[in-house]
Parts: structure tokens; C-alpha cells; sequence
């Protein structure tokens, strides 16, 4: 499947950071939109339906899943997530960039669908740095960080299936090694369609 927008996609352990990342991106770049998932988890904190997640029951979940309305879902941490066609087909069509924020299995699935994406895989700088960062949090409860803390092994491994890893040791200079990730795509993909004004556009020319 191939659309003007670009597609990047970025998948991390829990508590890397990669939401903080991806916030701190949108608001440097208007031209980047976040796709909001679904999941059949409960809100956590001052989580907002339709804001951080559309929250929805597991039945509701699986049918959305075998009406083939999710591009990719998977069950994370014994949850389920999906990132819903509607919600971003409108917006690469209209040649909009897109940035998934999403688990390795989904990130793998996208790429097979969609092989322009861009995958990016956000590390944390250690073991005991990303334990801190899920109690620090304050809304995730103890047994539930030694679950994600045991996925966070399995997920590291997969960092090699993606195009880039960026460890948000430094949380300013991750930021920027994100930009310069999209600035480098958005200019590598308006060469490949040899368009001069996506070219122009991504340089911020008039
Ligand atoms: N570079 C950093 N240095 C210190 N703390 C950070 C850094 N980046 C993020 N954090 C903090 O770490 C915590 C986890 O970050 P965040 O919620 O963005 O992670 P996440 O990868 O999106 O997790 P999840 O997948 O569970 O949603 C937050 O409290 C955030 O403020
Ligand atoms: N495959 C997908 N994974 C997703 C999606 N939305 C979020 N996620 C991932 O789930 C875990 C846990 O998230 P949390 O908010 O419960 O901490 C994390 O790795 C997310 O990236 C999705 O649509 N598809």
C-alpha cells in the first residue's frame, strides 16, 4: 500500500519514553499527526478517551478486529491494541505525515503493509534507568511494571528489525535525533517521486 504521507512509526519498551518523545516532536512539527489507538485496557491516570486511547471493551475490540477495520493490532502486556484504518487512511491520503507510537508487533506489521514506513525503536540508556522511569510515573502498579520490565527484554531484541534506535539517555537530544530522522525522510521521499514542491516543502521553502 503506498500513500503520499509519510509513515513513521515508533515503538519503544514501557517507560522509555517514547510518548514524551513523540508529544515533544508533534509540538515542533505541525506538519506530524499522532494516530490514536484503541485498546481494551482500563485508563490509566488522567487518561482521556478519544485523547491518549479510544478505550473500548475487548468484544468490541475483537469484532472492530474481524471486520478488518485495524491495519495492525496485537496483544501487548495482555491487553489488546489497534491503530484503526479511519483513523489515519484519510490523512496519508491527503499526504499528511503520520507517526504511529505502537508495540514492536504492530511496527512489524506495518512495515510488511506499508514497506515506506519508517520504523524508529527508542531505547532507554539502561535496565535500571527504565525501572525507574515506570515507578517514577506514579500510575503504574508494582506487579504490573515487573510484567513490562520482563517484556522490555523481549522487545530490545527487536531493535535490530528497525530502520533506527534512538536511546533517550538525554531527553532534548532524542528529541532531535527524531526530527532529524522525519527531516531526512521527508526529503529522501519527495527526491524518490522526484517532486520538486514536496522538496521544496520539506526544506520549509517557498
Ligand atoms: N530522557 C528522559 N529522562 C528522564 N525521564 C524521562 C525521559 N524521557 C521520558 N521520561 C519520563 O519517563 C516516564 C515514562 O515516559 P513515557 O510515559 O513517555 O514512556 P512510554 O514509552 O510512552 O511508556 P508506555 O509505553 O508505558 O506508554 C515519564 O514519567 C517521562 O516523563
Ligand atoms: N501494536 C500496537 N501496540 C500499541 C498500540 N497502541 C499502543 N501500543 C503499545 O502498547 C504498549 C503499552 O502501552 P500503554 O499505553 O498501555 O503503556 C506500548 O508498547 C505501546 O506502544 C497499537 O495501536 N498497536
Amino acid at each position: 500500500m503506498e500513500y503520499p504521507g509519510n509513515l513513521f512509526v515508533v515503538a519503544a519498551p514501557s517507560g522509555a519514553g517514547k510518548s514524551s518523545l513523540v508529544k515533544a516532536l508533534l509540538e515542533l512539527d505541525a506538519r506530524l499527526a499522532v494516530s490514536v489507538s484503541h485498546t481494551s485496557r482500563a485508563p490509566r491516570g488522567q487518561e482521556q478517551h478519544g485523547r491518549e486511547y479510544w478505550f473500548i471493551s475487548p468484544d468490541e475490540f475483537r469484532a472492530m478486529a474481524a471486520r478488518g477495520e485495524f491495519f495492525e493490532w496485537a496483544e501487548v502486556h495482555d491487553n489488546l491494541y489497534g491503530t484503526s484504518r479511519a483513523g489515519i487512511e484519510t490523512r496519508l491520503q491527503a499526504g499528511e505525515d503520520v507517526v504511529l507510537e505502537i508495540d514492536f508487533q504492530g511496527a512489524l506489521q506495518i512495515k510488511q503493509l506499508f514497506p515506506y514506513a519508517v520504523l524508529i525503536f527508542i531505547l532507554p540508556p539502561s535496565w535500571d534507568e527504565l525501572r525507574l522511569r515506570l515507578s517514577r510515573r506514579g500510575d503504574t502498579a508494582p506487579e504490573v511494571i515487573a510484567k513490562r520490565m520482563n517484556n522490555a527484554r523481549i522487545e530490545v531484541a527487536q531493535a535490530q528489525n528497525f530502520d533506527f534506535v534512538v536511546v533517550n539517555a538525554v531527553f532534548d537530544t532524542a528529541v532531535f535525533d527524531l526530527k532529524a530522522i522525519v527531516h531526512a525522510q521527508r526529503l529522501r521521499y519527495a527526491a524518490q517521486r522526484r517532486n520538486r514542491s514536496a522538496v521544496f516543502q520539506a526544506l520549509d521553502l517557498p
